[in-house]
């Protein structure tokens, strides 16, 4: 076996297919490609020539009906052997090249592969060329397929490059003018350098970019961008709308260099009606002036899915393709600084632009909530502000405390109920503790301004609400009533409560709610089985037996007149004992919560209606019907 070191084989068309056709996720990313080589030229040319020419631009042209897209610039141009060693040779370019003898941070290009990319979208690559350096020289590079090429003189152009595209007959959408601009106003917005379409004098980088204007020198250059610097929000607000494709922004604050963070740039949050689970951002990242990441949305917390924005840093590293970040230290210190940005700018919203704020709340409440427990400042900021829904609308919580008296009232359940009828009754909003975030908000919420917190639907939040009768009722008076009024899995519980009128309520227990629920899912496979453990130790104290508490209003004229008439054996007990276990099984169904026999109850109800109304003579018919229908359920009578 030879032990001789050698050469390691490169199929290059195959690696042509690769680099060209699966490096990047889109075919247009040979657009940027283009251009940043054009930029990189006119930088090049400048910095080889600074007495030279001044500015200069790119023009991108698309022709349908041939097929063809062109970009051209007026830089440096390429000498013959430049052609051969750095247009044509894969992974080395001249740009890196004079990055490192310059030290220029203004060139974009890096890995001498960006030019291969035409040939992800075209079957011909022409390039047509003459150098600076040699003004009377002409060049033109051709290649079908990028794995050959030719180079053949031809008579020479002002200095810089065209190139021109051949469009596979797949991509010739490409070559349409709201394809190019679209694509082409979201790759150059940052691009120092003017980038035209077409004949159209009005370059499609135009827009001023807010957090890189200097009043003073855009005062002495351009009157434009001297209005624009003049007035920061103004401007932020307008790059916002041009930029936000999605959603027209609420309000946009600037992002700053801070600790171990270069990014500067601008976020917005975006009037979009979102929900807690709706993750809407939208991060776009620049690297010197050219977009490097359309999705960079992990760069901004997870909680901010309203936020959206550009950045540009020179110290976030891109992935050979330029459309993904390494997870670096950078990375990192990248994503802390945007966190900081947001909450800074919410910040300043609500203290500079309170009509903007209010907006904010009212489009974004659910969601706002949220990030509130994942930021202690942003916790404070929202604290008195967020809107937190309730059972009478969205309230604050320092509103839903003051009708409250104090306490925070909050139902577990995911309908209204019974409970929300006592609330009703009381005329106490109850704010909705099955919403995204309601319940940690409302509790932490508690926890700062120290105040009380009834949790509806839980044992402690119930025993906060419906007092101990301070004497206990006779064991046969409690057997009865049970009987009388409690369905299967309800347990009647003497009470005494507000409002007096109201005779009972019917309360499910959430905890056996829950139990049930997991139960159920687990017959379907839904849920994994770690997160089944995790439930079932939370719900392990429930037995489940017990589904609703009956709180008894001992208070209430009603009941103690049911009592009286049970005491006294009236023959009417019966009738109206039969009236209010009919009243609560339609009412817990009207409220969603199906218990209890629902057309044996309105059959009792209108039994009851006939015993009340009947002549003295029938009453006894009527009484004896109404206790059929409760033997029939197996219970005891009175
Ligand atoms: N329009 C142009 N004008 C002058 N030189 C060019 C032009 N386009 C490409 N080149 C030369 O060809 C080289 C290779 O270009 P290519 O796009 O493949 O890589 P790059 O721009 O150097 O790096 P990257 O892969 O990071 O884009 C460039 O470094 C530059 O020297």
């Amino acid at each position: 076996m030879s032990q001789g070191l050698r050469a390691t084989e490169v199929d290059l068309g195959g690696l042509v297919t690769v680099l060209a056709s699966h490096l990047y996720s889109t075919p247009l990313v040979a657009l940027r490609e283009l251009v940043q080589n054009g930029h990189d030229s006119l930088t090049r040319r400048r910095l080889e020539d600074p007495s030279g020419q001044n500015g200069g631009r790119i023009t991108v042209r698309g022709d349908r009906s041939r097929g063809t897209v062109s970009v051209e610039d007026g830089g440096a141009g390429l000498t013959e052997p430049e052609i051969h060693a750095y247009l044509a040779t894969v992974g080395t370019g001249y740009t890196r090249l004079l990055r490192e003898v310059t030290g220029s941070d203004e060139l974009i290009g890096a890995f001498g592969l960006g030019f291969l990319s035409a040939f992800a979208v075209a079957d011909e690559v022409t390039v047509t060329t003459t150098s600076h350096r040699e003004p009377t020289a002409g060049h033109r590079y051709r290649s079908v397929g990028g794995e050959q090429y030719s180079v053949e003189p031809v008579p020479a152009r002002a200095p810089g490059t065209l190139v021109e595209l051949r469009l596979k007959a797949e991509h010739a959408h490409i070559a349409d003018e709201a394809v190019l601009r679209d694509v082409l106003t979201r790759y150059c917005v940052l691009l120092p350098v003017p980038v035209h379409l077409g004949d159209d004098p009005q370059p499609l980088n135009a827009v001023p970019v807010p957090w890189r204007q200097d009043p003073a020198q855009d005062q002495a250059q351009d009157p434009a961008r001297a209005q624009a610097s003049a007035d920061p929000h103004a401007a932020r607000m307008e790059f916002a709308a041009r930029f936000g494709r999605r959603f027209e922004p609420l309000a946009a604050f600037p992002v700053t260099p801070r600790e171990g963070s270069d990014a500067t740039g601008l976020l917005w949050v975006q009037d979009s009606a979102t929900y807690g689970t709706s993750d809407n951002r939208d991060l776009a990242v620049y690297l010197r002036g050219m977009l490097l990441s359309e999705d960079a949305r992990d760069l901004l917390p997870r909680w901010a899915g309203f936020i959206g924005g550009v950045i540009e840093s020179t110290r976030l590293t891109p992935t050979a393709s330029r459309e993904d970040l390494q997870r670096d230290d950078h990375y990192r210190a990248v994503q802390e600084a945007l966190a900081d940005a947001v909450v800074d700018g919410l910040y300043e919203t609500a203290r500079l632009h309170p009509g903007a704020w209010r907006r904010i709340l009212a489009r974004h409440g659910q969601e706002l909530l949220g990030a509130a427990l994942c930021d202690d400042r942003l916790f404070t900021l929202l604290a008195d502000d967020v809107p937190v829904p309730t059972s009478q609308g969205d309230l604050t919580a320092g509103a839903l405390r003051a009708a409250g008296g104090g306490t925070l009232h909050i139902a577990l359940g995911t309908s209204g109920g019974f409970e929300e009828m006592l609330y009703r009754a009381m005329q106490v909003p109850i704010a909705r503790g099955d919403r995204y975030a309601v319940l940690p908000f409302l509790r932490r919420y508690g926890q700062l301004r120290g105040c009380r917190v009834v949790e509806l639907g839980s044992e402690d939040g119930n025993r906060a609400l419906f007092r101990d009768a301070d004497r206990p009722l006779a064991a046969d008076e409690a057997a009865w009533l049970a009987a009388a009024l409690a369905d299967d899995g309800e347990q009647l519980t003497p009470a005494r409560f507000a409002p007096a009128e109201l005779p009972l309520v019917l309360v499910p227990d959430r905890e056996a709610e829950l139990k049930q629920r997991i139960e159920d899912d687990q017959a379907d496979a839904r849920i994994p089985g770690a997160a089944l453990r995790l439930a079932r130790a939370f719900t392990a104290r429930t037995d489940g037996s017990v589904r609703a508490r009956l709180y008894l209003n001992l208070d209430s004229p009603a009941v103690r007149r049911l009592l009286g008439a049970y005491r006294a054996a009236h023959p009417g007990t019966a009738t109206a004992a039969g009236l209010l276990r009919s009243m609560k099984v339609i009412m817990s169904a009207a409220g969603g919560e199906s218990r209890g026999d629902l057309t044996a109850a309105l059959a009792g109800l209108g039994a009851a209606v006939a015993a009340l109304t009947a002549d003295t003579g029938t009453t006894a018919n009527t009484t004896t019907a109404n206790t059929d229908t409760s033997t029939d359920r197996g219970e005891a009578t009175a």
